[in-house]
């Protein structure tokens, strides 16, 4: 009994650690290209800095959501009004091959900063290693607390995403830069910055091959691929995978951050591989837009986006565990979307729909196509969020055993009686 008291202890007190910033003193303003500001004050690295600002509705897991490779560029407003109270975990996991390196959705804070109403000084939580605010600073992230996130979200809900500039200290009583000087992220390609440069490999005796596209990959989507005993080749956004195709049974599209235009190469080699290729391929996010980019569907830029992690979506098709006409609440983080084409290009077919604002939020082909190809805009493998549409993951697995299974047996067959082939253990009753 006692000894229990001596391990929590240490726990305890690490939980209850307070604010280690700077005080919350330094004045801070979030300007809006279109003219408002909002004064509050400053935390984490007090530094201006410009960005995309937009709005997410969750409720919890900042932290994925800060280290989210998609919000790159971006200032990230939480409409919940409380951030921090939890802290920060150590951000690293037993690096094996069999694991991503890091606990959270990548290495560092991704988004450009934050703005909350009111910034927990005081954090708990047996995990917690750090504030937030030692975190944005140790990252040299600024944040703002103390002013009214609902008002900024009602207006950017009202006027969309826009640009806009935190100015910190001495730069709040400084001119506001004129419109034409708000730095876009939208004209850079973002993905190119964050994709791997070069291939690596996780899990390399998995039972299964799958190539992954990074876009900007976030860690849940390469463990959720592991976890299924994938060994998952990490290859850069516009890698030739045309070139080493044959050697995979599956490719994954991941998410990343920016226009998806930007990565119109990556859809222009898609479109030779769906034609070409008989394999599964599943995409998320960015990974949904490239295929419907490869697809001949076109992607526009949404008024606001949907970032939030209870975002419903109707299923229009059955595909695995995914049943049509059911709802499944999403995480999401996106500001663009793939435009309802009527009718749909030729061998693809409706997958999800958004209940909240009637977008495409899955594409999948069809039965007669003689493939299996699923896009979905929202994020199954969550961190944060709903675990709804996990199972999409070992669809997209069960899938590519399935497709390696009969082809084996056709290339066996008259040499090796199917029964003695080896059967895989998970094979999906996916239409
Ligand atoms: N999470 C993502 O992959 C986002 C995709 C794209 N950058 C968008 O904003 O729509």
């Amino acid at each position: 009994m006692f000894a229990r008291y001596l391990i929590s202890l240490p726990r305890l007190s690490r939980g209850l650690a307070t604010h280690s910033g700077p005080p919350l003193a330094i004045p801070a303003t979030l300007h809006l290209k279109t003219g408002q500001s909002f004064n509050g004050r400053s935390f984490g690295a007090p530094k201006s800095i410009f960005g995309e600002t937009v709005f997410s509705t969750s409720i919890t897991s900042y932290t994925e959501s800060m280290t989210d490779p998609s919000y790159r560029g971006q200032i990230l407003v939480f409409t919940s009004p409380l951030i921090g109270n939890y802290g920060v975990p150590l951000n690293t996991a037993p690096f094996d091959s069999q694991d991503v390196g890091v606990l959270l959705e990548s290495q560092r804070i991704q988004c450009a900063a934050i703005i909350v109403g009111d910034v927990a000084e005081k954090f708990s939580h047996h995990s917690a290693v750090e504030s937030i605010a030692s975190w944005c600073q140790r990252h040299d992230v600024p944040g703002i607390t103390g002013v009214d996130t609902r008002a900024i979200t009602r207006l950017l809900r009202d006027q969309g995403t826009t640009l806009g500039r935190i100015a910190v200290g001495p730069d709040v009583s400084a001119p506001i830069p004129a419109a034409d000087k708000f730095w876009d992220p939208s004209t850079e390609n973002l993905v190119d910055q964050i994709s791997t440069t070069e291939p690596y490999e996780l899990n390399p005796t998995g039972s299964i091959k799958i190539a992954v596209l990074d876009f900007g990959a976030k860690a849940n989507i390469l463990r959720s691929l592991v976890r299924r005993d994938a060994a998952v080749t990490v290859l850069p956004w516009n890698y030739d995978f045309n070139a080493v195709r044959d050697q995979y049974d599956g490719l994954f599209l991941t998410n990343g951050p920016g226009d998806p235009a930007h990565c119109m190469d990556a859809a222009l080699k898609l479109r030779t591989t769906l034609a070409e290729w008989d394999r599964p391929v599943f995409g998320i996010c960015m990974g949904h837009q490239i295929i419907g980019m490869a697809a001949g569907f076109d992607a526009y830029r949404m008024t606001f986006g949907n970032r939030g992690h209870n975002q419903p979506v109707l299923a229009l098709a059955s595909a695995g565990s995914i049943k049509a006409g059911r709802v499944y609440v999403t995480s999401q983080n996106h500001q663009y979307a793939l435009r309802l084409a009527d009718p749909f290009p030729e061998g693809w077919e409706p997958f999800f729909i958004n209940c909240n604002d009637s977008s495409v939020e899955g594409i999948k082909s069809t039965a007669e196509s003689g493939k299996k190809v699923w896009g979905v805009q929202f994020h199954p493998e969550s961190a944060g969020g709903p675990l709804d549409t996990i199972e999409m993951f070992t669809d997209f697995i069960s899938e590519c055993r399935a497709h390696k299974y009969a082809t084996s047996v056709q290339t066996t067959a008259g040499v090796v009686s199917p029964m003695t082939t080896p059967r895989p253990a998970v094979v999906s009753a996916a239409a």
